[in-house]
């Protein structure tokens, strides 16, 4: 008989919602060798160190720290303290998962919890002086600061007077090439050695027909990472709004730190400003008058930190996303959650494992963990004939739709 699946066992809260999934695996983190055993192996160790050098943390957040790093790689997943706010909603997350090694719980909800147990550490959560500091703030905020971010600007504004085809392409390829700049990805990856060899998959001509034809509604973007990804991602945002392609925008944003650098409310307010005090200032003040206006609204919700896939999207959530013309999803993690953080086949087509999603989907992704859905047979056969870890490398990308009319 088929061992189960740890998530195979939670119950799934609407059924009406929720296709059978098929049978592949669940990736877990337990395996030496595997890449999700070196997120926490290696990755981690590192981005825990940064974390501790880049703020001067006391004794008893160092301390706090240095124990999630040896529960989480040694250790068996304890719940957070009855005092946290949202110990509850974990403690019903991980029902039937507290007490197992963190190495066999699914991979995508031990990162998710490392994450939320980093907050505690440091004191996120906990009144006292280091409520709301966010650990990694000093990454986000050097990386705004380069400058060459000034040359990347310039680059992005004049994008806008291309033709309009060259135009509507570059925009996608820098959103989506803007996601190999996570900070998380760049601790075990030299950003110099990964140049982007290939788009897999180029859904974009029926991304741009798919907007063309629903002109007018709302168009919601799940960012991912701040800084370097988001800006292109504002970038792109204007263009929808100016174009007329999109009346309306929701950018979702996370509600805490999380997966290091991923973007808040603050960091879609550091980057708006970055803009405006760059050449590409007047995209920077129309974004501005669009949050003011209420053109573009800036949401978020608990369940972007949640460890769980998109299948399992609150009935809430699922009715704002149902109202728009089209949802773009940005990165990688957002991936793993749409299509599920399984070892799928990856000619499994897109829309069998996307389709679920309740408004038309488009995934704007880098490939930096081992799911992928919608190969052609003949490029998988190619790239697993190179050697290369190109699901993880960061050097191959896919723009894919699903649910289009
Ligand atoms: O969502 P993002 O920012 O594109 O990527 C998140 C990421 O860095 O985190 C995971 C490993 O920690 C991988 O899935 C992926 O490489």
């Amino acid at each position: 008989m088929k061992k189960q699946q740890p998530d195979e066992k939670r119950q799934q809260p609407d059924e009406r919602r929720t296709p059978a999934m098929p049978d592949a695996p669940v990736i877990l983190s337990g395996d030496p060798g595997s890449f999700p055993w070196s997120v926490f192996h290696e990755r981690h160790p590192k981005l825990l160190r940064q974390v501790l050098d880049a703020l001067p943390y006391g004794p008893a957040e160092r301390r706090h720290v240095e124990q999630l790093l040896a529960e989480s790689t040694t250790g068996v997943l304890t719940p957070l303290p009855p005092d946290a706010p949202d110990h509850e909603q974990w403690l019903r997350w991980g029902e039937r998962l507290w007490g197992l090694p963190w190495g066999e719980v699914p991979f995508l909800w031990a990162e998710s919890y490392f994450y939320r147990r980093l907050l505690h550490a440091t004191g996120y959560f906990t009144s006292g002086a280091w409520h709301g500091v966010d650990p990694f703030g000093p990454f986000k905020s050097a990386e705004l600061a380069n400058p060459t971010v000034d040359d990347e600007l310039a680059t992005l504004s004049a994008l806008l007077d291309l033709p309009e085809a060259k135009r509507r392409a570059a925009l996608l390829t820098s959103a989506l090439w803007g996601n190999r700049a996570d900070l998380g990805f760049r601790i075990t990856n030299d950003p110099g050695s990964v140049t982007a060899t290939g788009l897999l998959v180029d859904d974009g001509p029926l991304l741009w027909r798919e907007l063309e034809r629903t002109a007018g509604g709302r168009v919601d973007l799940v960012a991912d990472n701040a800084g370097r990804e988001l800006l292109p991602d504002l970038v792109l945002t204007d263009h929808l709004l100016t174009s007329g392609l999109a009346a309306e925008m929701a950018l979702w944003v996370k509600p805490q730190p999380y997966y290091v650098s991923d973007a808040m409310m603050a960091d879609v307010l550091a980057a708006v400003g970055r803009l405006r005090r760059s050449k590409a200032g007047a995209i920077g003040d129309r974004l501005w008058r669009a949050i003011g206006d209420g053109t573009l609204t800036v949401r978020t919700h608990a369940f972007f930190c949640a460890p769980l896939p998109y299948h399992e999207l609150p009935a809430e959530l699922a009715a704002e996303f149902a109202g728009a013309t089209l949802t773009i999803l940005k990165g990688d993690l957002n991936y793993r959650r749409l299509v599920g953080d399984r070892l799928w086949p990856p000619t499994t087509p897109f829309a069998e494992a996307a389709g679920h999603f309740p408004s038309p989907v488009a995934a704007l992704r880098t490939l930096k963990s081992d799911v992928v859905t919608g190969l052609p047979e003949a490029a998988v056969r190619e790239l697993d004939g190179t050697g290369e870890a190109w699901r993880t490398s960061g050097r191959y990308g896919v723009v894919q739709v699903c649910n289009a009319g």
